[in-house]
């Protein structure tokens, strides 16, 4: 496909305009109903949030046509049209096999493919007030104001040659269900559309530029050992620098669970990956990794417009933690939830069974306790849940410590899961970091151990405490079915973005539509748990426990 530049690029990151940010202090509770209400009174805090940003001036009678416009402008896709001036061809991608018609169309008009210009709506709810359980406003009066986001799936049209590209796969972060679910579907979509180079790149970003790591196209061979009453099958790989990934070769990955091509933290030294994809002729590029991985897919992004390189750099959000904005929930976390309820399951059992028995959970979740949330509701056995974005206190008369005793009163044992980030602000802080430059956390969970012991010794009452942390249980095992559905079509939806032309873009489930997003406005900000959210009020209604304050 021959190409040619255009004379001025546009700039590629439409964000940080006067707007910015709004909608995500209110997705994500940045104010707290309870502390609206202790300081100002709910109304007037409320307002003061969406407001935060001098240059919003609700008395403007066109504001809401200002903020529609800014939200379209930043959630428009970048495109490798906005620094090449490119033909698009007809897509390779047929959806036409043996279909005869589909509804009242004829088999010609049918085509399934998504238009440029399909839509979905971010948020269908149209809150009545501010102080609404969860609401997310914009004005104070809660006017309601359409957030437009870009659909996902095939296009008619594509912008690459398949038999002429060259598409490379990388994992990054920590490991998560589904990796190798996304990774096959990546794969088999790119194969439909005739692209015959595939290669995967190991061990994360450093895979780009590590001695030692070349891309890997490798033979797999699945062994069966027995082990007492049950076959396990171990997967073993080998590395062969000719062979290409194929249908045949990922075929069964998803079977097992961890990254076939292996992943890692740090090593994300953009310039020296865009010199390795500019060596290696990659003209697709899928990241699939969390809030880190897509801060660097978006930096690879960009470093590639400046050199003038015809990449699209196509992410898909993984991560237990759910932290990613807009999206409905990242693959691996209903895994995640459902491994969880596991560890749950055991000490309500061993709480139980003991006298004065306390059951202590922790979960992963350094910034946001979503998993903790889901898997208290979900098991239904939890009396008492702490999440990083819920103040609380654990001694006094409000405090945890005085409600522990009164379930052991009441039902003679109890359970607690606390999430990996929660109470931070109660511990000592270290200011270590991992390779990624994650700070590593205090471990609250040993904490909350030492502390429950200590205080019903302190006290004369006698207390079994059972700690239960299954850290990486959750997350080193193999997709539940409704993951890897979801990556099934994330991967998929990835491919079609890439051969739609984008870049710098990432594949989610949003208010139950598949979409495309810019990846800068996903990386803004973890996504939290709202604690003035309807599904935070469901878990307290669930456990039963008051406000630690
Ligand atoms: N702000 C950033 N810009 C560029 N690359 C980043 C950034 N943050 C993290 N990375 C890189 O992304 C990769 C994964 O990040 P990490 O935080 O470990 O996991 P996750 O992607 O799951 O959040 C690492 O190789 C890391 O170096
Ligand atoms: O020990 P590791 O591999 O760094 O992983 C621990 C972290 O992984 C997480 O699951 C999140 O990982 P990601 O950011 O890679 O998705 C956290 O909950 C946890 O803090
Ligand atoms: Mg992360």
């Amino acid at each position: 496909m021959a190409i040619a530049f255009k004379a001025s690029a546009n700039s590629s990151t439409p964000q940080q305009h006067w707007l910015h940010s709004t909608w995500e202090q209110h997705q994500h509770g940045f104010t707290h109903l309870n502390e609206r209400k202790s300081r100002k009174g709910a109304m007037v805090l409320c307002v003061r949030a969406v407001s935060g940003k001098p240059d919003l001036d609700f008395s403007d009678p066109s504001w809401k046509q200002k903020y529609q416009e800014d939200w379209n402008r930043r959630f428009s896709l970048p495109h490798i049209t906005d620094i090449y001036d490119l033909k698009p061809r007809l897509t390779t991608f047929s959806l036409k096999k043996n279909r005869s018609e589909a509804g009242n169309l004829s088999a010609d008009m049918w085509n399934g493919y998504v238009n440029k210009d399909d839509r979905a709506l971010l948020k269908v709810i149209k809150y009545a007030s501010p102080t609404s359980a969860g609401a997310e406003c914009v004005d104070p009066d809660c006017s309601w104001v359409e957030h437009w986001i870009h659909r996902a799936g095939p296009r008619k049209e594509i912008y690459y040659e398949p038999e002429e590209v060259k598409a490379a796969i990388v994992t990054c972060g920590g490991l998560c269900p589904g990796l190798n679910d996304v990774i096959r579907q990546i794969v088999f979509t790119l194969e439909i559309y005739g692209v015959k180079n595939i290669v995967g790149i190991q061990f994360g970003y450093r895979g780009f530029f590590e001695k030692g790591l070349k891309e890997m196209p490798v033979s797999m061979f699945f062994h069966i050992i027995r082990c007492p009453g049950r076959l396990i099958a171990v997967l073993e790989l080998q590395f062969d620098d000719n062979l290409q990934l194929s249908r045949k070769v990922v075929e069964n990955i998803n079977l097992s669970g961890g990254s076939f091509l292996g992943v890692s933290r740090g090593g994300a030294k953009t310039s020296e990956i865009v010199d390795s994809i500019q060596a290696r002729r990659i003209d697709m590029l899928f990241v699939i990794g969390g809030n880190g991985s897509h801060a660097g897919a978006n930096a690879i992004h960009e470093e590639c417009r400046k050199r003038k390189l015809k990449v699209s750099v196509v992410a898909v959000p993984k991560t237990i933690d759910n932290d990613i904005l807009f999206m409905d929930k990242t693959f691996g976390f209903d895994t995640a939830v459902e491994e969880a309820q596991r560890a749950i399951n055991s000490a309500y059992i061993e709480a139980r069974s003991a006298y004065h028995g306390i059951g202590l959970v922790k979960l992963m979740g350094r910034s946001s306790g979503f998993i903790a949330m889901q898997a208290s509701l979900s098991s239904g056995q939890i009396d008492v849940c702490l999440i990083p974005e819920v103040s609380f206190t654990l001694d006094g008369e409000h405090g945890v410590m005085r409600h522990l005793e009164h379930l052991l009163v009441k039902k003679g044992f109890c359970v607690v899961c606390v999430a990996e980030g929660a109470g931070q602000d109660l511990l000592q802080k270290s200011n270590a970091t991992d390779a990624s430059g994650n700070v590593i956390l205090s471990d609250f969970g040993v904490h909350m151990q030492q502390k429950i012991k200590k205080h019903f010794k302190d006290i004369g009452v006698p207390a079994d405490v059972k700690y239960i942390d299954p850290t990486y249980m959750v997350r080193a095992c193999r997709a539940n079915a409704s993951d890897a559905i979801l990556c099934t079509v994330l991967g998929q939806n990835a491919v079609h973005g890439a051969f739609a032309g984008f870049s710098g873009i990432t594949s989610g489930i949003c208010n139950t539509h598949y979409a495309f997003l810019p990846i800068t406005e996903v990386i803004t900000t973890p996504k939290r748990v709202n604690p003035n959210s309807r599904m935070w009020h469901r878990c307290l209604t669930s456990t039963g426990q008051p406000d630690f304050h």
